[in-house]
Formats: C-alpha cells, structure tokens, sequence
C-alpha cells in the first residue's frame, strides 16, 4: 500500500503538539535532525516538514495529501481546502487593533487608514463586509511594532494571551476570526491515500476525545448513590461496585475535563470521598 503524505510545520507554534498527536495515534516516526522527509516505522505515512504558509499551496498541488495547519492561515490562503478535524490546539485568534490611545467606535474609523498586516485576504474580506476599504501593507512578522515606528496607524494580527498587544501600546478593537491547529485534505487525495486518511482520523478521534475526559472513581455511602449519580454527567451510566466495609460502594465513571470541576462541590455534599480523577490514553465511543 503505498504511504499517505501528511505536511507538518518544520519549526514554530505547530511543530511539537503535531508530532505529539501522531505519537498519541501510536504512529512511531524517526526524526532525524534537520530532515525534511520522514517516514513512520508503523503506519503507512511519510511526514513532510515545511512552512505553515507554503502548506495550503503543497496541498492543492497534491505534493501532500494532508496536513496539520493553522486554520487561519487556510482561511488566508487555502478557503478551497476541506479540514477534516479541528485538534483542539494552538487557539489564537486573528483580531484587528490600534494604539490604545485611539479612540476607536467602530469599523467605520478603519476606512482609508493604513494596516500592517501578514493577512491581507481576511483583513479585505473582513473590512468589505462592511463596504470598507484600507490601505494595506503586508509584512511578514513583528507586525505589532509597525504603529509605533509610524508604518501604520492599525495592525491586524495573531492574538492569544495579548501580552504582544500590550507590550506594543496596542488594544485589540475586532476579532476577525478563531482559529485553532486542523487537519486539512488536500482536494487531490487519492481512493488510496483517502483510506489510510479514515484509518488516522479513527485514532486522532479517539485520542482528542481521551484528551477531553477523565475517568473519575468515588466511594459512596449506599444511600446517597442515587443523589450521586444523578450529578454525575457521564457518558452511560456510572459502574457501581460494592467496598468491602458493608454499606459503602465505588464508583466509577467518565466525564468530561471541563466539568469536573463544576460538579465536585455537589459531589462532596453529597457524600462522596476518596475521589481520584486519572487521565485517559484513548477511547473509543
Ligand atoms: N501566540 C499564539 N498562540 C497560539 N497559536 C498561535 C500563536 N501564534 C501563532 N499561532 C498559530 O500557530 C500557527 C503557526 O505560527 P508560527 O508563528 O509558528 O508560524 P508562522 O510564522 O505563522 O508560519 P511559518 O511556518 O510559515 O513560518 C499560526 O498560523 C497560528 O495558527
Ligand atoms: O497574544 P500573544 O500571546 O502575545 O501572542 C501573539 C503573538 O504570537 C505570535 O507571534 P510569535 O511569537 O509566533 O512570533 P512571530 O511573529 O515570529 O511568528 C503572533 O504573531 C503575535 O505576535
Ligand atoms: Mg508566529
């Protein structure tokens, strides 16, 4: 069978949490220093190392077959390519912002004025939804300086923290979009490659909702499983079994990471001790 290509980032935001979702997949690849062609000792997949910005390029052409991206620069460069899964990393959010002293009411304070940007297709899209035009100037990084150094009188760029932003005297006044790291279809892929491709997806589906979850176990008094289970958001029913000392039983059961938390008080209230959250590997729904 022949392999499927998949294009990872070489170096940057993306590079580590991409290989750490294939390693979770169990997909062993050997990764010499400084190559730029890798294969997997275990899945029939060759993994290419490029440039997040050339990649929407690669796979229209077909060079790749798939590939882990910033969505936003596919929205940038690629609004033709299909993503087949968002991964739940590299969060940001492509927003517009101008010198925290300016006094900034609406979109409409944009028309005309000079923009600093490494996303000149959704800066246009975004302006001209509201008939509005700006005069753009593309630059390649550090465009949070370019006020500052009088290039432009507002920037639209990456924000995640907003620690950029603040540090350059900046105040995010539109976000244009969220984005998040996907996995991108090249619109060539072949019967083959689109095989191997629901074979990847399957694991990275299976390791994304693992990531999401936690398996929770809790000794109960009998008589408040009822009350107990009831606060707890499972994905069946809670597995139940007897403790030794008579009267009290364990539970267990899966939720998700996030509402953990919001239950834990009503869970102790409720008479629930000795409760130990462990991660999970994978899981298969
Ligand atoms: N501060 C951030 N927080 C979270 N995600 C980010 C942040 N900055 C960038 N990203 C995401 O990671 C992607 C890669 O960013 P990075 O700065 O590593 O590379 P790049 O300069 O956009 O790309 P290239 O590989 O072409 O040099 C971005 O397209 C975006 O999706
Ligand atoms: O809101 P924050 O958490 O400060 O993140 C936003 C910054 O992160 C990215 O830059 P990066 O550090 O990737 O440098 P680069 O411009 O060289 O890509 C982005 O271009 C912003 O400048
Ligand atoms: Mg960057």
């Amino acid at each position: 069978m022949d392999n499927i290509k998949i294009a990872i980032q070489k170096s940057g935001r993306l590079n580590e949490d991409s290989l750490k979702i294939l390693k979770d997949c169990g997909i062993g690849i050997d990764n010499g220093r400084d190559q730029l062609k890798a294969s997997s000792r275990n899945f029939p997949l060759e993994v290419f190392y490029l440039r997040n910005g050339d990649i929407p390029q690669y796979l229209r052409d077909g060079v790749v077959d798939i590939a882990i991206i910033g969505e936003n620069v596919l929205i940038e460069k690629g609004e033709d390519i299909q993503v087949a899964e968002k991964l739940g990393f590299s969060k940001c959010r492509v927003s517009l912002a101008v010198p925290k002293a300016y006094e900034y009411n609406s979109i409409e304070d944009l028309r005309g004025k000079r923009i600093a940007t490494s996303y000149p297709n959704t800066v246009k899209n975004y302006l001209s939804k509201s008939g509005i035009t700006a005069d753009l100037h593309i630059i390649n990084g550090s465009v949070e300086i370019a006020p500052n150094i009088g290039l432009a009188d507002a920037i639209c760029d990456i924000v995640s923290s907003g620690s950029t932003l603040f540090k350059n005297n900046l105040k995010e006044v539109e976000v244009m979009l969220s984005s998040e790291a996907v996995l991108a279809v090249s619109p060539k892929i072949q019967q083959q490659q689109q095989e191997i491709l629901t074979k990847l997806l399957f694991r990275i589906r299976s390791v994304l909702t693992a990531r999401q979850s936690k398996y929770v176990l809790m000794n109960a008094p009998n008589d408040s499983l009822d009350q107990i289970i009831k606060i707890l958001p499972g994905m069946r029913s809670p597995t139940v079994l007897p403790l030794a000392e008579a009267g009290w039983s364990s539970v267990h059961t899966v939720i998700n990471k996030d509402k953990f938390w919001e239950v834990l008080d009503e869970l102790r209230n409720a008479g629930a001790e000795g409760i130990l959250v462990c991660p999970i590997e994978k899981m298969v729904l």
